[in-house]
């Protein structure tokens, strides 16, 4: 990515910033000129053209001008710096939240994190971009001076600078190269970082897989990091060495070469000795801000190309046309040969499930069954409108579901996966008091009463529950979106006998005659005869779909299903 891309981001962000820029150039390039000329006609005993009584008022009224108009700008742009950093932190979060889940596990975790920490280094452009503007202007002017004074040495001073530009981009380009390696290292850390985190317990469990994680992957990465970190400064600092001293060679130049070449006199050459020195406090800081300006375009082209990632499928947001935000009453859902690919990192085809054809009807209790690895989570997935089917097509009550509605009839269902998540916040906006009749009723439901501790302060129920009871929460929570589609992913396998055979004869009856329609993956077998339903998957197809009459023997299902 170009600095010209910077440039524009902030345009896009205020339309009076290349006007502002452009203002703050022409103020201090004006001035910077007068401050040069002011030097040499007091070295040169001259007076100053203009006004020359006046000179002491011209110079500081200047001065007082160009840190004003700095300063002004300086504050726009750490305004408009702080309002690009959020907005791209918020973007960030906002593009994941509406991302799809397929897009979402493609992309990993440890990519959201290292972007994230990322927009953190676009703090640093006011900073930058007050010393490029600056600098380049006082280089400019001081330029355009010294080739008014001397056309010759002017032409050799740009010819040296020109000569500095082409050796600094070139040794950039290698450094840019190391720190996008070092970002990819910071990748690979925080997927390290994370299995850490999730898997503590697993790492506890066994020296070896703890010893390896960290020598082998976590120490490694960070000794790699830290070579490449050490090589990229040592570089950024012979960049800075080479840029002063051969700046002092130029004064040398100045001093030795050219009063013998061209034959000057002092007078004629003491201009490029105060052009010269003018000019070393500004080109350092142009050198020295390299390393920032690199940071940040490194930065800006991870967090745009994280957010290009996220953005290519992202499922809108919009008002859905057909699913109205209050989900209609359900009637029947039709699956129409659905069909969905898993692709490798290489995007080739590595699991396919479909095409998948079927319906369901209200107040069915559907159990879906089938051997590990058989496609019945990812059929869950397709159901619930996570993922979306690259054929085929789902209608709801008879109308088909678009996909940029798929939001909206996700919230037609409330689901419990396998690895279901409680939030450490209410951010459903239940009513999680005492006084919830419909919450107490759920809770007795899970028998929880004397497990569960509501605060009716903080409208908080305080979680520190076992896997089962967490399952239980999830469930109580579900039911408190009151949607009519229930689905469940394994939802019974933690539970103890008691409480098992519990939900299969009792609790789902209830939920039944609530008017509840539920899909669950299962494989208790001994409790099929309760469903209205089977369906077996196998290869990512269905085999099997089987209404249960009432009369069906469990020895009959055993037959045809296990
Ligand atoms: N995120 C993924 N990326 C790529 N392939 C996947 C992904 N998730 C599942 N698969 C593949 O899809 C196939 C079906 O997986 P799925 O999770 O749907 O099976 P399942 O029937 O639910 O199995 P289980 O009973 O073990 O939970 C598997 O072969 C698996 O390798």
């Amino acid at each position: 990515m170009s600095n010209m891309h910077l440039l524009k981001i902030f345009q896009s962000q205020s339309r009076f910033f290349y006007t502002a820029l452009l203002g703050l150039g022409i103020i201090n390039s004006f001035t910077f000129s007068v401050l040069l000329l002011f030097i040499n006609l007091t070295i040169a005993g001259k007076p100053f053209p203009i006004w020359p009584q006046y000179g002491w008022l011209i110079f500081f009224g200047l001065l007082a001008v160009s840190v004003v108009t700095t300063k002004v700008f300086q504050t726009y742009l750490v305004k408009l710096t702080q309002q690009i950093l959020y907005g791209f932190e918020l973007n960030i979060v906002d593009q994941l939240r509406s991302a799809s889940l397929s897009d979402f596990q493609k992309l990993g975790s440890e990519r959201v994190y290292t972007a994230i920490n990322d927009v953190r280094v676009l703090g640093l452009v006011p900073e930058v971009m007050i010393v490029i503007v600056n600098s380049s202007i006082i280089v400019v002017c001081a330029l355009a001076y010294l080739c008014y004074t001397s056309v010759a040495g002017g032409l050799c001073m740009l010819g040296l600078m020109l000569g500095m530009l082409i050796f600094y981009s070139t040794r950039n380009k290698a450094i840019r190269k190391n720190l996008g390696k070092v970002r990819d290292l910071q990748d690979k850390y925080h997927k390290y970082l994370l299995d850490l985190l999730n898997g503590f317990k697993e790492v506890k469990m066994s020296s070896v897989r703890n010893r390896n994680l960290f020598t082998l992957f976590i120490k490694a990465n960070r000794d790699n990091a830290k070579a490449l970190g050490q090589q990229t400064a040592v570089r950024y600092l012979d960049n800075e060495l080479i840029g002063r001293y051969s700046w002092y060679f130029a004064l040398g130049m100045v001093i030795f070469v050219l009063p013998a070449l061209f034959n000057m006199r002092v007078q004629d050459y003491i201009p490029f000795i105060i052009v010269v020195l003018y000019l070393m406090g500004p080109l350092s800081s142009l050198v020295g801000i390299m390393t920032h300006l690199n940071n940040i375009n490194i930065a800006v082209e991870r967090i745009q190309s994280v957010e290009k990632e996220i953005s290519t499928v992202s499922v809108s947001d919009s008002k859905p046309a057909v699913l109205p935000c209050k989900c209609p009453r359900f009637e029947s859902l039709r699956f129409k040969n659905i069909c969905f690919e898993y692709t490798d990192h290489l995007k080739q085809k590595s699991f396919t499930v479909g095409p998948i054809s079927l319906n369901i009807n209200k107040g069915e209790i559907i159990f879906v069954t089938g051997g590990n690895g058989s496609g019945k989570s990812t059929f869950m997935n397709l159901l619930t409108g996570l993922y979306q089917a690259s054929a085929g097509s789902i209608s709801y009550n008879g109308h088909p579901v678009p996909l940029a509605e798929y939001n909206a009839y996700s919230d037609c269902f409330s689901a419990i996966f396998t690895n279901s998540y409680l939030f450490s916040e209410n951010y459903d906006g239940f009513d999680l008091r005492t006084e919830n009749t419909e919450l107490m009723h759920y809770i007795n439901m899970m028998q929880l009463k004397h497990v569960l501790i509501i605060d009716n302060d903080t409208k908080k129920i305080d979680i520190g529950l076992s896997k089962g009871q967490t399952k239980r929460l999830a469930l109580i929570y579900a039911l408190m979106e009151n949607r009519e589609l229930l689905v469940l992913d394994e939802w019974a396998a933690e539970q103890d006998p008691v409480f098992r055979t519990y939900f299969y004869e009792f609790v789902l009856a209830d939920l039944k005659s609530m008017g509840k329609t539920i899909i669950a993956v299962t494989h208790d077998d001994h409790y099929f005869h309760h469903a209205d339903r089977i369906i077996k998957f196998d290869y990512g197809t269905i085999v099997n779909d089987q209404t249960i009459s009432k009369v069906s023997k469990v020895a009959e299902l055993d037959q045809l299903f296990v």
